[in-house]
Formats: C-alpha cells, sequence, structure tokens
C-alpha cells in the first residue's frame, strides 16, 4: 500500500536511523544511549518489553513548536492532543512548556485537569461526545468546545441550558481536502466521519449564534495525523479563509480558528512534518485575518521522544532462509505496524550486534496472529536469542494504544530526565488483569 506509513523497499542502516534521532547515540561499551543512559541498563532493571520516554525531547520539541508558532505574528495557543500519549508525567512536562490540552473524552479531560492544565486552556474535540462528557465540560468550564455536527449543537445547546452554562464552541469544518496520508488516519475527506460539511458550515454557524446556551467564536479544522508537507495544510486553510471572510461579510462574528493538528514524523525515509512550514501555511492562508489561533499537535510532540525495548525470545529459522525473530513485545504494545503496516525503526542495543553484518529477517511478537508482526524481510543486524533491541519513535501512538490481548500485562514506562531515569508506571501486576472479573457463583 502507498501511503505514509508503510515504506516497501526503504531499509535504512542502523547509522542512518541513529544519524536522524539526535536523543540516540550508540557507545561501543555501554551499547545504544538514550540522553546519555543505558538502555540496556534500563532493560535489565526493569525488564522488557518497556517504553522509555526522553523528557528532553519533550521539551525540546515543545520549544521548537513554539518558537515556529510565533513567526505568524498572531495569538497562536498550542494544545496537545492527549491521546498521543496521556501520561501525566507528559502532560505535566508540556503545560510547564506552555501547552494547553486537545481532549476526545471525559477521561482525557480528567487526566489533563489532574496534570494541572486550566480548563481554559483545553479544547475538546471529537465527534461523538456523551452527554455525560459535554456535562463533565462546562461544569470544568472548559476553554472551547469544537461541534461536529448540527445534531451535537442543539444537545450542547440543550445541555448549557439546562446546567445554566455557555458553552464557547467552535464549529469543526470538513473542507474536503485530501491529507495524503493512511486511509485510516485521514479525517478531512468528505467521506470521513467527521467535521461539518465545508457548504453547510456557514449557515449552521449563523443558527449557533442564536442558539441559546452557545458562544460560537469561530472554526476548527483537523484534516488528518502523519501529514509531512505543507501542501495539505494551506489546502485546507485556505478554504477555511474563504469561508471565514464569508461568514464575516454575511455580518457573522468569526475571531478564532483551531488550524488541528497532523504535523507527521520521519519514522523511516520520509521528511518530517516541518513546524515552520506548518506556521508558514498557516500565516500565509490565515495570518491577514486578525483570527486567535490555535493548533491541536500531537505524535510531532512525542512521536520521537519515545522508544519501546525488548529482548529477542528465541530465533527460529525457516526453509526460506528468512529467520523469525519472536520478541516479547507485540502487537498487544505497539499496535501500529499490525494496524496499519506502519514502518518502525528496530536497533540492537549491543553496539556489536549493530555493527555486524545484515540479512533479511523477519521481526515478529509472540501473539497468537500472523498480524503481530513488526518488519518482514528486513535487512537487520542479526539478532539472537536474548538479543535486545529498541523500536524506535514509538512515544506517539504507542503504550495509548496498547491492550492486554492474550493477558499479556501493560508494560512498564521509563522517563529520562536530566541523566537519570525513573519508572514512570509499573509494569502491570497479571492479577490485575482478571480483578474486576465477576464468575457467577453457578459457575464456581
Ligand atoms: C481533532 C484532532 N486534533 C489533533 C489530533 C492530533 O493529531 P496528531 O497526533 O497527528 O498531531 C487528532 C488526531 O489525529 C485529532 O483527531
Ligand atoms: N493511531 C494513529 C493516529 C491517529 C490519530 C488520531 N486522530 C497512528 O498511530 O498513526
Amino acid at each position: 500500500m502507498a501511503d505514509s506509513l508503510s515504506h516497501a523497499g526503504t531499509s535504512p542502516s542502523v547509522a542512518d536511523l541513529l544519524a536522524a534521532r539526535p536523543n540516540l547515540k550508540m557507545d561501543g561499551v555501554s551499547g545504544l544511549l538514550m540522553d546519555g543512559v543505558s538502555l540496556s541498563t534500563i532493560a535489565g532493571k526493569v525488564g522488557t518489553p518497556c517504553w522509555v520516554l526522553s523528557a528532553n525531547t519533550l521539551r525540546t520539541r515543545m520549544q521548537r513548536l513554539s518558537a515556529a508558532m510565533q513567526q505568524i505574528g498572531s495569538e497562536v495557543s498550542i494544545h496537545y492532543a492527549v491521546k498521543a500519549n496521556d501520561h501525566l508525567a507528559v502532560l505535566s512536562l508540556l503545560r510547564q512548556e506552555g501547552a494547553g490540552a486537545d481532549i476526545v473524552s471525559g477521561g482525557e479531560l480528567t487526566r489533563a485537569l489532574k496534570a494541572g492544565i486550566k480548563a481554559s486552556d483545553i479544547v475538546f474535540s471529537g465527534v461523538g461526545k456523551t452527554d455525560a462528557e459535554l456535562e463533565a465540560a462546562l461544569g470544568a468550564g472548559v476553554g472551547q468546545i469544537n461541534v461536529e455536527s448540527k445534531e451535537e449543537l442543539e444537545i450542547l445547546s440543550a445541555l448549557a441550558r439546562k446546567n445554566g452554562k455557555t458553552a464557547t464552541i467552535t464549529l469543526r469544518v470538513n473542507p474536503d481536502v485530501d491529507a495524503r496520508t493512511h486511509a485510516k488516519i485521514t479525517t478531512g475527506l468528505a467521506a470521513n466521519k467527521f467535521g461539518i460539511a465545508f457548504e453547510e458550515a456557514q449557515a449552521l454557524y449563523a443558527h449557533a449564534l442564536t442558539l441559546p446556551g452557545l458562544a460560537p467564536v469561530g472554526f476548527s479544522t483537523h484534516i488528518g495525523s502523519q501529514i509531512t508537507s505543507a501542501a495539505p495544510y494551506r489546502a485546507a486553510y485556505a478554504r477555511m479563509a474563504t469561508l471565514i471572510q464569508s461568514a464575516r461579510s454575511a455580518g457573522l462574528d468569526v475571531s478564532v480558528m483551531d488550524c488541528g493538528g497532523g504535523l507527521g514524523i520521519s519514522y523511516c525515509t520520509e521528511t518530517e512534518g516541518q513546524p515552520e512550514a506548518l506556521a508558514g501555511a498557516i500565516k500565509a492562508e490565515l495570518g491577514h485575518l486578525n483570527l486567535k489561533l490555535a493548533i491541536e499537535p500531537g505524535r510531532w510532540l512525542a512521536g520521537p521522544a519515545g522508544i519501546l525495548l525488548s529482548t529477542v525470545i528465541l530465533r527460529k529459522e525457516h526453509a526460506s532462509g528468512v529467520p523469525f525473530c519472536i520478541i516479547d513485545a507485540a502487537m498487544n504494545d505497539l499496535a501500529r505496524p499490525s494496524m496499519y503496516d506502519a514502518w518502525h525503526g528496530i536497533i540492537p542495543l549491543s553496539a556489536h550486534e549493530a555493527a555486524g553484518p545484515v540479512a533479511p529477517a523477519h521481526v515478529v511478537g509472540p501473539v497468537c496472529e500472523s498480524g503481530d508482526t513488526f518488519t518482514r524481510d528486513r535487512d537487520l543486524p542479526s539478532l539472537q536469542r536474548g538479543s535486545r533491541v529498541a523500536i524506535l519513535d514509538a512515544g506517539a501512538y504507542g503504550a495509548v494504544m496498547s491492550s492486554t490481548y492474550n493477558t499479556r500485562p501493560l508494560a512498564a514506562e521509563v522517563m529520562i530526565d536530566n541523566g537519570t531515569w525513573h519508572i514512570i508506571r509499573e509494569r502491570q501486576e497479571t492479577e490485575e488483569l482478571w480483578r474486576h472479573e465477576i464468575v457467577p457463583s453457578a459457575l464456581t
């Protein structure tokens, strides 16, 4: 499948992967280091599979994104998309660096507040928010609710009135623009479930202004995820600018434009999405409209900050000559390869192994599905029973998408900050997996 996640035929070397990732270095003695800390030490002490996050990477990326947005010359708030990595430590760190939150559930609302993010710095997105979630958001006083349909508009108006609140809202518009990303994560095409049809947006906005309990302030859009070029953004924002100007010409007040998230990273050989290019697209299309602007990045901030450590359980030779390296991480830990055929770099932690000759191998997990495959036929250094590997760029849509399929406990999480590392989540106790199950007495 040709898309921005799978990369048939390409296979960067260990040296190429390391050269593009400033938080990783190979040390001849200690092996792979993240921010100067030995990953073999972490794997040995915490066990595998285990997620490791670089606090420094999160910080420096947030700082670069903020600096890029300042070039626009208008107020731009950054609402981190909590869904990418919802760990309280991540949310707290990004809050310290000035981020608010983009949330999509009541659970994410509670997390964001618990991490100290002010309710006024939270935007609530999502195509199907329940009444309870909307009421919780109204009760907390979230800064903005992005409404995705006429139906939701009416529901929110009624709920706000019932609770004696006024909801500050934008209408999320579906601009029918191709984000040129994987089909499962594109959100701005007319056929997708997201947002209000472009053609209906102005009339609905005018209607929203008449509804009690609502304070419509403008529009939002989000065209998809893992977008690595500025062109789809420009196309979407150009359409939004047309809509904003048209609404204003009709006498409607529009002061806010939330430009969504989606900035992509380099998993393989693709060029990483550039915050400066995103800022350029926003400035070119919307910068002259005197708007309060916002963005909702997730993956770009968190993806390169994390890796997944794993150990080879055994190497199974195969008649084809290509061995299966069966590792102790699986699709229940990192779902992206099985879900989207996504490509993730895989590097041995041992400098000796990493420097050895490469040969084609399959890297798979132990789960009972053939889809539990991290890579097929990739040229990799020789991996043996007990070899340890880092699976790269797993900081976003990694731990958050884990499940306990095959009764596999959720893996531990570690954060490296300033040369020291902390366990930020213990490996789940196996008993936790059935603690809440109730066996009817007739069955005992
Ligand atoms: C409404 C909304 N905002 C922001 C994001 C964050 O996307 P990304 O992690 O690609 O930046 C998403 C997910 O695609 C989303 O649905
Ligand atoms: N889960 C997807 C991204 C989804 C974006 C959510 N709006 C991925 O891993 O690439």
